[in-house]
């Protein structure tokens, strides 16, 4: 069953991303070109995950890992012909060492291949270049596949609205390849048979972290580093013409890696509240994208966030759980992901326990907080929901 039609109803069955081989290609040399602000300790980094994952089954939520499911994948002999040519098909190879790797993966299991289209292939890994220029003139440091340390992040390769489901396209090279792993998933997944696409690789910039469902047929989407107007206007007509939104919010947030998804400064907690970037909590404003299946999409003058969001939801007031924090407070604490919360259910949610003060103002306001560490899988800067991809939650209504 895959449903979603909000951000915080119960939370049945999420995909994640359990990181492995991938986070100990980083180092000093790559860290900033992978998007990640430190070296991880890899170790550490997976019992922050695990404990994570516990937190969330121990409430009765189902855990999908990815990694499994991009095994299970590469069963089917489609799948696995089209996720090597894709690795194949990079330009930097050259045809002498392109025939070695696809030697070399034509060798490997389904499990051995999932890892290594995940952590990627370096090239003191692979003996010998079949005699060619490139392989030669490498550096030993060189990837001859690159690791996807960011797949962690499961948030921003896709995006399920309804049931259907929108493969991404994600900006930063670093993480390109990250959505031909997931639409392999869900094309050619015996657990995904039948899903519609809304959206793929190929189109306009679009991430899943921009993407809040804000409730049954109402979307932002945050327009910034990641996702450009063009990504905010192609999500919005498919949405609309797929009869899956009514109103969709596009919000400019500034292009800054402190805020490079609209879920850094803004997640919800309840069926009508967010937390909130206090420093931008009442700035916020939205360009309102309205339409029917069938018809021209028409586009409102911006006006306060707030605003338009409680507008196009039908509620009274979108309410901002004030986290009254001093600015200094709340920029470490942004930077931090203490905004970044993933709801099990309205009023419910699970945070960084590091973002002591954010958390201590959720709990006055009502919000039960589940509490993780995320010292390690921090760095890469992304909290709980940018780790989690809802793929059923109850429906609001
Ligand atoms: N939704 C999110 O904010 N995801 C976090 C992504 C972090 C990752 N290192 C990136 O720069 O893309």
């Amino acid at each position: 069953m895959v449903y979603v039609d909000s951000e915080v109803s119960r939370l049945r069955t999420v995909l994640l991303h359990r990181p492995s081989g991938e986070l100990a290609r980083l180092t000093p040399r790559n860290n900033d070109s992978l998007l990640f602000d430190g070296i991880p300790w890899v170790s550490r980094a997976q019992e922050e995950h695990d404990a994570f994952a516990e937190a969330l089954r121990s409430r009765g939520v189902e855990v999908l890992y990815l990694g499994d499911l991009i095994t299970e994948t590469l069963s089917v002999p489609e799948a696995r012909t089209e996720l090597t040519a894709g690795v194949l098909s990079d330009r930097r190879l050259g045809d002498s060492l392109r025939a070695t790797v696809a030697g070399y993966l034509a060798d490997q299991d389904p499990a051995r291949l999932a890892e290594v289209l995940v952590a990627g292939l370096a090239h003191e890994e692979i003996k010998s270049g079949g005699g060619g220029l490139v392989y030669e003139m490498m550096d030993r440091h060189e990837f001859v596949i690159d690791p996807l340390p960011n797949l962690l992040f499961t948030r921003d390769s896709s995006v399920w609205v309804r049931d259907r489901v929108a493969v991404t396209s994600l900006a930063m090279r670093a993480r390109r390849r990250e959505t031909t792993l997931t639409h392999a998933v869900y094309r050619h997944h015996p657990r995904f048979a039948g899903t519609e696409l809304l959206f793929d690789p190929s189109l306009e910039h679009v991430e899943g972290g921009d993407v809040l469902v804000l409730a049954p047929e109402v979307l932002a989407i945050g327009v910034g580093e990641r996702t450009t107007p063009a990504g905010a206007e192609r999500l919005a007509q498919r949405v609309i013409a797929a009869g899956l939104a009514h109103t969709v919010l596009a919000v400019p947030i500034a292009q800054e890696r402190a805020t490079m998804h609209l879920d850094t400064v803004c997640t919800m907690v309840d069926v009508d509240a967010v937390v909130m970037y206090p420093n931008l909590a009442h700035t916020l404003r939205a360009w309102t994208v309205t339409g029917e299946p069938g018809g021209e999409l028409r586009v409102r003058e911006p006006r306060p966030f707030l605003e338009a969001a409680a507008d196009a939801m039908g509620i009274d007031r979108l309410r901002v759980i004030d986290t009254g924090l001093d600015p200094v407070t709340a920029e470490r604490e942004q930077w931090d992901d203490g905004n970044n919360t993933l709801a099990i259910a309205p009023r419910l949610c699970v945070a960084y326990e590091r973002n002591v003060e954010t958390n201590a103002q959720l709990e006055s306001a009502g919000i039960e907080v589940v509490r993780i560490s995320g010292s390690e899988l921090g760095s890469g800067r992304g909290g709980p929901r940018c780790m989690s991809c809802p793929i059923q939650r109850d429906p609001l209504r």
